[in-house]
């Protein structure tokens, strides 16, 4: 281990959803791995999952810190997290957060630590570690091409936005008017712009992507915000045995199966699909005679059995070709997995990046958010084929099952697979000069911070 920044202390500062832990755990481990010490602040539901995916080389150089929220009736323990919460609820988690501020500045003035690296939905704890005299550098879980999409009308109004392959369809244009409306509604007047210009503050940013990826959209991304953009390549764990349940068994089902014969089907850790689109996919998935592995998920307090939300009979018809797994499946596993050739997703980010990582071929089926446009960058990058959703909105099983079936057992399939194992190659060779760039950076702010420090 390199032990020339061993004296560094880090503070990582995730939002409380899985889709943004999980490339702070990344971060965390790398620069665990380069000699930092790293203290990683959440919510105690959401460090009792963290603790299985941190292997036992880490209890040292990685240390959990419990941020803690205030007792709200309608806000229990287990909804101190994004995972499972019911989506009415995640303002309150937001407002409950903000609350807790207080704690954060404990928890900042307990530990000192040299640098804060925190999360674009929590822009104060930026404020909180300044405050102290603490550098603080932004680790950014979306895509370049996401943020040049959002930002190009602001810094360059009344252009046309220069990459047409990122357009959003007429439906999606109308949704996120509608999320932009109410984020706004629900904006905190003391919430700064989280891009702002501000003197004190230095222009670095990290993000969870890799110019094996997405390149120009990192070069429009820093023209667009004249700061330097540090890619820190794809967040991808090592695949740890941090499952509870029938894990074993759902490995080896999949080792009974042939190579590239089964596709996974998964929407992320935030997203509930209505009652018609599980009824179509279910219905794709059947017509396609494909291998497949679904987690079906439901918001906690509802009490629905996973049998009964799905068609009548669809599990016997089925038979041992699908296996529905009930809220939580190994991910890593079953992407790392030999059998699995192709992976249905709601292309979040973290998704996307570990499936081309894995070198699996895409089938995209977004939801809301960053991920119609992330699915359209899969699309340009030759490693996806995406279902599209008619001009309600509505997905069809028929759509579902021929772009299966095309993945799975046609030449399509195969071209997407030399892709994606060409990218996953590109992202391999990125990743060591990606990160080793961005400890340069963090260890000179590092530096700043101690000599500050000493002048307290
Ligand atoms: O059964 C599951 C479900 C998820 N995961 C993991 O959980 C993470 C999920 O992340 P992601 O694919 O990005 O989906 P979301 O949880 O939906 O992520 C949110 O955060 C992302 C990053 O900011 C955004 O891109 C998404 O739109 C937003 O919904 C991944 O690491 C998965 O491997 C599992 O291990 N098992």
């Amino acid at each position: 281990m390199d032990t020339e920044h061993s004296t560094l202390r880090v503070l990582m500062f995730p939002w409380l959803a899985h889709g943004h832990i999980s490339p702070y755990l990344t971060v965390a481990k790398k620069l665990a791995c380069r000699g930092f010490y790293v203290y990683l602040c959440s919510t105690p539901v959401n460090l009792n999952f963290i603790k299985k995916k941190i292997p036992q080389k880490y209890s040292i150089s990685i240390q959990l810190v419990e941020f803690h929220l205030p007792d709200l009736p309608e806000l229990p323990l287990s909804y101190h997290t994004t995972n499972g919460i019911p989506p009415h609820l995640v303002s309150t988690l937001k407002k409950a957060v903000k609350m807790s501020k207080p704690n954060f500045y404990k928890i900042i003035e307990n530990l000192k630590p040299n640098m804060l690296i925190y999360d674009i939905l929590q822009p104060w704890a930026k404020e909180v570690a300044n405050s102290y005299n603490i550098p603080a550098v932004m680790l950014l879980t979306f895509c370049a091409a996401m943020l040049s999409y959002r930002l190009h009308p602001v810094k360059k109004p009344g252009t046309e936005f220069p990459f047409p392959a990122l357009y959003l369809r007429k439906i999606e244009r109308q949704q996120r008017e509608e999320m932009l409306e109410k984020a706004a509604k629900e904006k905190d007047p003391d919430d700064k712009d989280p891009f702002a210009e501000e003197e004190t503050m230095n222009k670095i940013i990290l993000m969870s992507t890799s110019r094996a990826t997405e390149a120009k959209y990192i070069d429009y991304f820093t023209e667009l915000i004249q700061w330097k953009i540090i890619p820190v390549g794809p967040p991808v764990q090592e695949t740890t045995n941090e499952y509870d349940g029938d894990v074993d068994d759902l490995i080896d089902w999949l080792g009974n199966k042939y190579e590239n014969s089964t596709v996974f089907v998964s929407f992320g850790s935030q997203y509930f699909l209505s009652k018609e689109d599980l009824e179509e996919i279910a219905l794709g998935l059947e017509l396609s005679n494909v291998n497949f592995i679904w987690v079906v998920r439901f918001p906690k307090g509802e009490e629905v059995r996973v049998e009964e939300a799905l068609p009548e009979g669809f599990l016997e018809r089925i038979g041992d070709r699908g296996r529905v797994v009930d809220g939580w499946a190994p991910q890593l596993r079953i992407l790392s997995h030999p059998s699995t050739g192709g992976f249905v997703s709601h292309c979040g980010w973290n998704s996307v990046m570990e499936s081309i990582d894995f070198r699996v071929p895409i089938i995209a089926l977004p939801m809301h958010l960053d991920q119609p446009i992330n699915a359209r960058l899969i699309v340009e990058l030759g490693v996806a084929v995406e279902i599209v959703r008619d001009d309600e909105g509505k997905v069809h099983r028929g759509e579902v099952a021929e772009i299966v079936k095309s993945i799975i057992c046609e030449k399509t399939g195969e071209n997407l697979r030399n892709k994606v194992r060409e990218i996953s190659e590109n992202l391999k060779k990125e990743r060591e000069e990606e990160m080793d760039a961005a400890i340069g950076e963090l260890v000179q702010l590092c530096k700043t911070s101690k000599s500050n420090n000493m002048m307290l």
